[in-house]
């Protein structure tokens, strides 16, 4: 059999999720989903669709309740919790919409506390050229509120890029952000998954983010569940 041109291939997914009322509430319903190695990938979909759920899923944060999630020939899905974490922690890195930055640490203690759950040894020079990477060679020893709210996402990407992971999830990483400075992120983030050769996938809102990527994915089109919102 040929092996699979994808780097992950979502196969039959459905996410549930249990109400406290014991009503189950159906998420995610994918008969298929997948992203190709170094693909930067967009999705969108309205408020409440699943988006993050979905982000959650392919990183093994959140078990699915069926299907296949399926990175090469690790089957994600038939992975315990900590197995799962230990696969995260090796293979995926995950930007979030609000940076989740250490605020007692300096950006450079910060993007090493990344390599904390990885075999990989804390390799200082690493962390360091990839604060350089992402144009934050001058501020190695600033803490986050000594930062700007843009420096402090790219810290948080070279935080997830440092244990060279071939997948970077990216959830609304420019949210927060100043409109002036979003495009500063987003190139920066195209810039460095192409230089690390990592594949994103990333949620955004914004049509202007979405508008510059070629693969753009609305989540209602391949998401069988209809009226999650
Ligand atoms: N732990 C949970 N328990 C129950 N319901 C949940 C849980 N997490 C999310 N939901 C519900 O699942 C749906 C999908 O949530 P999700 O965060 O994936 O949506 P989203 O598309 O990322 O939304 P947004 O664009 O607003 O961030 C929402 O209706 C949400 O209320």
């Amino acid at each position: 059999m040929p092996d699979s041109p994808y780097l992950v291939e979502l196969k039959n997914v459905q996410k549930n999720y249990r109400q406290p009322n014991g009503e189950v509430l159906p998420i995610l319903d994918i008969e298929h989903f997948a992203v190709r190695p170094g693909d930067q990938v967009v999705i969108r979909g309205r408020s409440g669709c699943g988006k993050t759920t979905l982000l959650h899923s392919i990183a093994g944060l959140t078990p699915i309740d069926s299907g296949e999630i399926i990175f090469g020939p690790v089957k994600l899905h038939k992975l315990a919790e900590a197995g799962r974490d230990k696969f995260r922690a090796n293979n995926i890195g995950y930007v979030f919409q609000t940076f989740n930055l250490l605020p007692a640490f300096t950006a450079l203690e910060n993007v090493m506390l990344g390599m904390t759950f990885t075999k990989r040894a804390k390799d200082r020079d690493r962390a360091a050229a990839l604060l350089q990477e992402v144009g934050l060679g001058h501020r190695l020893n600033h803490k986050p509120s000594h930062m700007s709210v843009g420096e402090q996402q790219r810290t948080a990407v070279a935080r997830a890029l440092v244990n060279k992971p071939v997948l970077l999830l990216a959830d609304e990483p420019t949210a927060n952000i100043d409109p002036g400075h979003q495009q500063q992120v987003v190139d920066m983030l195209r810039e460095v998954c192409h230089h690390e050769n990592v594949a994103m996938l990333m949620v955004t809102h914004s049509p202007e983010v979405s508008n510059q990527f070629e693969h753009v994915v609305a989540l209602e089109e391949v998401n069988r569940v209809v009226g999650v919102a």
